[in-house]
Formats: structure tokens, sequence, C-alpha cells
């Protein structure tokens, strides 16, 4: 893609735009393409990149309203530059409810900026100053963008069709950003304190500049996420398994605890972010690279397994996921939560305790796993007690443990879906 140097908000659009496309025809991660060498957002400067990230984002929530949006003034699908742009201005118009000169100048400018695209636009200008004009108020009557059909049909047969739309609902908003704090809460304006414990902060913004951020009195990790952790209440000096930790989160909150956490991770690059975040909060663990399926060690008193799974539960944060994850996905995950569930009893002393969760909304990768491996494992019990906890919602309940869905404190934001469930192995095979 051609680069757009000058810095400002041009060259964000431009980036962003990239973005778009990387995710929606290349179907790339958009974790991967932030961090290329060579990026749509590589050599922007961090404003300007947080600018392109942002708007990318936003667009990808609302992508099919914008196409809907479009859809009347549109003969013929546009070249993939076109549209995406299209797709970004109209969400930045109806949704951002940016000024208009601004939106439709950017947008002429970055087609003219292009010979290949020079010539269409005189249709962009005419289509974006029509939606500046009427689409604000379609805007709010076009429904929440739906999840890909095969993901769909699942979450209804799971939880209904109006679970499944409220869940839309949430996944059209902007999420908040949720801290896990070590010690006392850091006096951060408009931050609310949620039942779980967690800090939340309504308004994003640049994290590293909130106070407490450089002296590691806290971390970014969604409420949700920071809920296995806290079940599996892990106590100073006990010897943790973190069996896959990287890049850190439920292992900051274990290592300040007082535990003794061995964080294992087979990824190298995931575990240098682990080190840093210990390094920052001064917090220490065991770092081992490894393959939890292979990996031998202790026996521990607790093992917490955050396994490798669809990441369902988190489209909220990354609304890329939808776009880029196929059901052909899904069932290679299974069979190795199910292979690491089994190798983390090997890993745990006899009346230890394990607490498995997955950032799934799949039941085959919560509920459907843990039916199994009590099924397999009689020597295995749900730890009930673990589970009574007074901070927890009785509408998140399920047999097998914690069910937790994005629509849950919708009027807070939401959280990340995820599944959870606190077990322990008898003191005698
Ligand atoms: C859901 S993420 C873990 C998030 C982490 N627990 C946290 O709270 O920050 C799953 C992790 O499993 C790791 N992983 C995947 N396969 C693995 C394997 N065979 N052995 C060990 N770790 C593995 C991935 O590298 C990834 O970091």
């Amino acid at each position: 893609m051609n680069r757009v140097p000058s810095s400002d908000a041009t060259s964000a659009r431009h980036a962003a735009v990239g973005l778009l496309t990387a995710v929606l025809e290349d179907r790339q991660l958009l974790s991967t393409i932030l961090d290329a060498p060579n990026g749509p957002i590589a050599g922007l400067a961090p404003a300007d990149r947080a600018r392109a990230q942002r708007l990318a984002t936003t667009t990808l929530r609302n992508v099919a309203r914008a196409d809907k949006c479009l859809g009347p003034h549109l003969r013929k699908t546009p070249p993939p530059y076109v549209r995406n742009l299209l797709r970004l201005s109209v969400v930045e118009l109806c949704e951002d409810k940016a000024a208009a000169h601004g939106v439709v100048d950017t947008a002429v400018t970055l087609m003219r900026r292009r010979r290949k695209t020079a010539r269409m636009s005189g249709m962009v200008n005419a289509i974006l100053r029509k939606v500046a004009l009427e689409g604000s108020d379609m805007w709010p009557s076009i429904p929440a963008q739906r999840l890909p059909k095969w993901l769909r049909g699942r979450l209804i047969s799971a939880y209904g069709s109006d679970v499944v739309a409220r869940i839309e609902a949430v996944h059209a908003m902007t999420p908040p950003i949720d801290m896990t704090v070590k010690g006392e809460a850091p006096a951060i304006e408009g931050s609310v304190v949620l039942p779980t414990g967690s800090l939340r902060l309504a308004q994003a913004g640049k994290v590293s500049d909130l106070p407490g951020y450089s002296s590691g009195t806290f971390w970014v990790q969604d409420a949700a996420a920071a809920i296995p952790a806290r079940l599996l209440g892990a106590e100073t000096g006990e010897a943790v398994l973190d069996m896959c930790a990287a890049p850190g989160g439920k292992t900051l909150q274990m290592a300040s605890a007082g535990a003794q956490v061995t964080a294992l991770d087979i990824s190298d690059k995931r575990l240098a972010r682990l080190k840093e975040n210990l390094q920052r909060t001064k917090l220490s663990a065991d770092v081992v690279t490894g393959d939890a399926l292979e990996w031998r060690g202790g026996p521990f008193d607790a093992v917490l397994l955050d396994a490798p799974c669809s990441a369902t539960g988190t489209i909220r944060r990354h609304p890329d996921l939808p776009f880029v994850k196929s059901k052909v996905d899904i069932r290679p995950l299974v069979e190795l939560q199910r292979a690491m569930l089994n190798h983390a009893l090997n890993l745990l002393r006899p009346g230890g305790r394990l607490v498995f969760c997955t950032c799934s909304l799949l039941p085959e990768e919560g509920e459907a796993q843990i039916d199994e491996l009590l099924a397999r494992h009689p020597n295995l019990k749900p730890d009930y007690a673990a589970m009574q906890a007074d901070w927890l919602d009785d509408a998140w309940r399920v047999p097998q443990g914690l069910r937790l869905r994005p629509d849950f404190w919708a009027d807070l934001g939401g959280m990340d879906g995820f599944f959870i469930s606190a077990l322990r192995k008898a003191e005698s095979p």
C-alpha cells in the first residue's frame, strides 16, 4: 500500500483503511498486522497509530451497518480500498459524529492521491455528502452487526436468540478499560470499582499515561478474565502452575497474592510480554518456555489452565475475530484443551485445586469439556466452596462452574465471555 507521509488525521485514516483491508480482504488478525514492521501503521506517530487502530476497530464493529447505509448509493461493489474507505467514513460520520467536511475532504484527498482510485473520487464525494445529510437519521435504526452464521447458530442453540441479540448489541459498543489493582486502587478520574474488585474506566485513553501505570500499581485485564485467579485463591507460599500463562494477567494476580508461581507458555514472544509485566509490577515468577502437554514439574498445590480456545468471548475487544476465524478452527482446540486438562491433573498434588477457563462462548470449550473431564477422572470433583463467593452473581452460575457472557453488566459496558470451573483432586486416588 502507498504510504501517505503527512502526520495528521489523513495518515491515520489511510492507515485505518489499510488495517481494514488486511482484516476484511486478507483475513489477517489485527494483532499480527499492528506488529508487522511494514504494516499499515508502521512509521506513524504514536497518536496517529492509536487513532488508526481506534478507527479500524470501530469500523469493524459496524461493517454491516455501514454496508447497509451505503447499499442504496452503490450500483456495484467498489474495489477494496474504496469500499473500506467508504465504510470507515460512514462510521466516522454516523457513529462517531465526526465533522462532515473533515471526513469527506479527507476521503476525497485519499482517493485523489492514488492513481487507481482518483477517477472514483467524485463518486466517493457524492456518496459521502449524501450520507452526511441523511445517514445519521437512519443509523440508529440499523440493527447491530450480526455474528457470522456458523457462530450465531451455535450461540442461538446454547443461549437462545434474545441473548445472542443482546451479545451483538454489546459487541457494537467500544469496551471500557478494566484494570486489576495490586494493593490500593490508584485515584483515576472516572473509574469505578466493579463488584468483582476490578477497576473500570469507561473512557478509553492511553493506559500508560494513567497514574500508577509506571509504578506497576495495576495491569489491564478484563473484569471477567480476572475471575479465574480469584476463584483459585492462591495463598502465600503455595506452589502454583499457570499452565498457559502469557501475557500474564493471571500470573500477576497469583504472584501478588504471594504464591510461588511457575508461568509456563509455549510462546517466547508472548512470555517476553509477561516478563515486562512482571518487571513493571515488581512481581516475580519462574518463567518457563515449554509445551504444556509435555512439560514435567511439580507436584503443585494448584494449577490454573487458561487454555488456548476460539476466543469467541473476546469479540467485543477484538472485532476482527469474526472476519478471520472460521468454524474449522474449533475441533483441534477442543482436543488440545482435553489433553492439557489430562496433563494438568498429573502435575497436581493429591487434594490440589485446578481452575480451568477459556475465553470462549462455545459450550464445547467449557461446560462439555468439564462434563467429559469429570466422567474421565472420578478422583476430580467440582470445588463448589470456591465458587460460592458473594461477589459472584447467581445469573453466572451453571452446574459446571461459571458461564460469563458479554451481555452481563451490559449497562456498565459488558464483560468478556468466559467459562470458568474450579475443581479439586481427591486426597487419595
Ligand atoms: C488464553 S491465552 C493465555 C492468557 C494468559 N493466561 C493471561 O491471563 O494473560 C493461551 C496461551 O496458551 C499458550 N499456548 C498455546 N499452546 C500451548 C502449549 N501447547 N503449551 C503451552 N502454552 C500454550 C499461548 O501461547 C497463549 O499464550
